[in-house]
């Protein structure tokens, strides 16, 4: 029902009269006008807009996707929330504009599109806002730049430290995959430098100078995996999300995406990746409009990822489409020829950061570090350099330095690497090559006796101070001593 303010009124004329003069206002007043359909395509501009612009004419647009032509445009928003914003600041061409966006709709209320003004230069009252909104635009604009040197990867290959065969072919490898610009499967155990070698090879590729992105894929929750990678539209959802945000892929336009565990992603997830791979589009949750991105992308995974796909927990396409250029790294153990070097290179760093004096290894360190498996790589060396650095102000390190660090069960080399070098025994005895296999009963009783003899003359022969460092109650000391004859160490 239409409000009647008096018979003798002609309210709707009255109306159509103060709609008419309020658009000849705006229209007057206005940097530019327009109005999008219920899809928010365009299907009005003025002319004054369009020159705004820098459009030819205003009939050139018309049909087209609000965002192809704005890209920051709100128009759609508000066309699928049907409520008006009065009142907003946006950047058109470096100039803040402060616009009006409202819905439009039919006789039954159906929204049929929005129609927008913006407004600058006679609304002199706004300035004081509108010089606000340019500042804090500017500190925006200089936080992503800093940001955005961040994002710019801070290795290059060389970091990659290591002087084996192995090593110096994967080096190779990753040197020309870098010029490549194809999709790169990076595979290796945990630690073994997967991430570092990804940083590597973007920044000696052409794309150096664009952004270098990560994201681990088991760190993200499986339902938020989708927004992670290809954002959110504004308006798509409420709350945070609200504004909507930009995904991984649109972060790394330009640049490169580093998908880490990509094994760990969730089937349906794996099927958009693979539609993104091969078009190089992205769609952002909530829209329907498609984005187009240049990206690279260097995956990642410690497992088997030929396993995972006979067992059906991964797409055979998407594992052909990842596997272009596949290089492998293989675990630390397997070259151990580089341990020396990556040891230096650690302690230097480790030294640099903590403002302490550079570490040394002693003989007697680095055989037990040959013999040793590690598990956790080149990451499990790094916290047990800085582990022992923590507990000792010596600046040698040797294998007693370790004793309570590295796990007894982690020290004989697997068989798989054994005969591939021929360290020295290391001082505990441990065995290290195939003919010093022997019973574990006596390798371990062997390792024991070292470790208390060493203990002891370290300590000068303070007990206490044995039984504490070795974790054992100083009963249990004095019988070891006994056992084991060392009477003549003290
Ligand atoms: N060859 C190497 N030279 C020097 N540092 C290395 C080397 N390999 C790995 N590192 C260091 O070891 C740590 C682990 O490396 P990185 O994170 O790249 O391994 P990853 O294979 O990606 O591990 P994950 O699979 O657990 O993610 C990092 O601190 C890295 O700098």
């Amino acid at each position: 029902m239409k409000a009647s303010v008096g018979s003798h009124w002609d309210v709707d004329g009255i109306q159509r009269v103060g709609m008419e003069s309020l658009l000849d206002l705006f229209d007057d007043s206005c940097e530019g006008t327009m109005a999008v359909d219920d899809h928010g395509r365009i299907v009005w501009m003025n002319d004054k807009y369009a020159s705004f612009l820098g459009l030819k004419s205003a009939d050139s647009v018309l049909g087209k996707a609000v965002e192809e032509i704005i890209p920051n445009s709100r128009m759609r928003e508000v066309v699928q929330s049907g409520k008006p914003i009065l009142l907003d600041i946006m950047m058109i061409r470096d100039q803040p504009l402060v616009v009006m966006r409202i819905p439009l709709k039919d006789d039954s209320g159906k929204i049929i599109g929005a129609i927008g003004f913006a407004l600058y230069d006679r609304l002199q009252q706004l300035k004081p806002l509108v010089s606000k909104f340019a500042e804090l635009q500017w500190a925006l604009a200089s936080t992503q730049k800093e940001l955005a040197k961040l994002r710019h990867t801070k290795y290059s290959i060389s970091n990659f430290v290591g002087v084996s065969p192995v090593s110096l072919e994967l080096k190779h490898r990753a040197r020309r995959a870098a010029q490549l610009d194809t999709t790169v499967l990076l595979l290796g155990e945990t630690g073994t430098g997967k991430e570092l070698l990804a940083h590597g090879i973007h920044a000696a590729s052409g794309r150096a100078g664009k952004p270098f992105v990560g994201i681990n894929i088991a760190a993200v929750p499986e339902t938020l995996l989708e927004a992670e990678f290809f954002g959110v539209a504004a308006g798509a959802y409420t709350g945070a999300e609200r504004k909507g945000r930009d995904g991984k892929f649109k972060i790394a336009d330009g640049g490169t995406l580093f998908l880490d565990e990509v094994g760990d992603m969730p089937l349906q997830v794996q099927a958009k990746l693979l539609r993104v791979l091969q078009e190089q589009e992205i769609e952002p949750l909530g829209s329907n409009t498609i984005i187009k991105v240049d990206v690279r992308v260097i995956a990642a995974t410690s497992h088997d990822l030929k396993q995972l796909v006979a067992d059906g927990k991964f797409r055979s396409d998407l594992y052909y489409r990842l596997n272009v250029l596949p290089i492998v790294l293989p675990p630390l153990r397997e070259r151990i020829a580089d341990i020396d070097a990556i040891c230096e290179n650690l302690l230097e760093q480790i030294a640099t950061r903590t403002g302490m004096p550079q570490r040394e290894l002693t003989p007697s360190a680095r055989a037990l570090f040959a013999s040793y498996g590690w598990p956790g790589n080149v990451r499990e060396l790094r916290n047990a350099l800085e582990q022992a650095g923590m507990l000792t102000d010596s600046v040698s390190l040797s294998a007693e330095h370790f004793a309570t660090i590295l796990p007894l069960d982690g020290m004989v080399r697997p068989a798989s690497c054994i005969g591939q070098a021929e360290p020295a025994p290391t001082e505990a005895g441990v065995a290290t090559s195939a003919a010093a296999v022997r019973p574990l009963g006596d390798a371990i009783a062997e390792l024991e006796k070292s470790m208390i003899r060493t203990a002891l003359q370290h300590a000068a022969g303070n007990k206490a101070k044995v039984a504490r460092q070795l974790g054992i109650s100083r009963a249990t000391l004095y019988q070891k001593i006994d056992d084991y004859q060392l009477l003549s160490d003290l």
